[in-house]
């Protein structure tokens, strides 16, 4: 789970650099998409995965589930943040 969420990670923050053509991931850090939509799809998704849940539904709890934690993972690099401070989060929740 780390080794994906770290190359999950290292992918986004390439995107965020290069904001290659055709990229959805790079059009989340421009002006087309931007802070706004992140966040939207945070709110949507999260929603998406309460009903999932509630229909006992496991495939699209880790569909919706994977989703988030994706989009999560573009708004702490689109805040200058790193993924060790989610982990230092956790750890000190321990
Ligand atoms: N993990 C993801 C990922 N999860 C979700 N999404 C995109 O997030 C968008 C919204 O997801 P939804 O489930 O809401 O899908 P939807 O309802 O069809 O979306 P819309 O039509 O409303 O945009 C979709 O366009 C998905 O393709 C992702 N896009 C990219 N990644 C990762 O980012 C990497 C880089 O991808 P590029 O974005 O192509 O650079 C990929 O290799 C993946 O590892």
């Amino acid at each position: 789970m780390d080794d994906v969420l770290e190359e999950l990670f290292a992918v986004i923050e390439a995107r965020k650099e290069t904001l290659p053509e055709g990229s959805y991931t790079a059009s989340l850090f421009t002006h087309e998409k931007g802070e706004n939509a992140v966040l939207e799809k945070l709110g949507e998704e999260t929603t998406e995965l309460v009903l999932a849940a509630k229909d006992d539904d496991r495939e699209e709890i880790a569909h919706e589930g994977a989703d988030i934690v994706y989009h999560l993972l573009v708004l702490l690099a689109m805040k200058d943040m790193e993924l060790s401070d989610l982990e230092a989060e956790l750890e000190a929740r321990r």
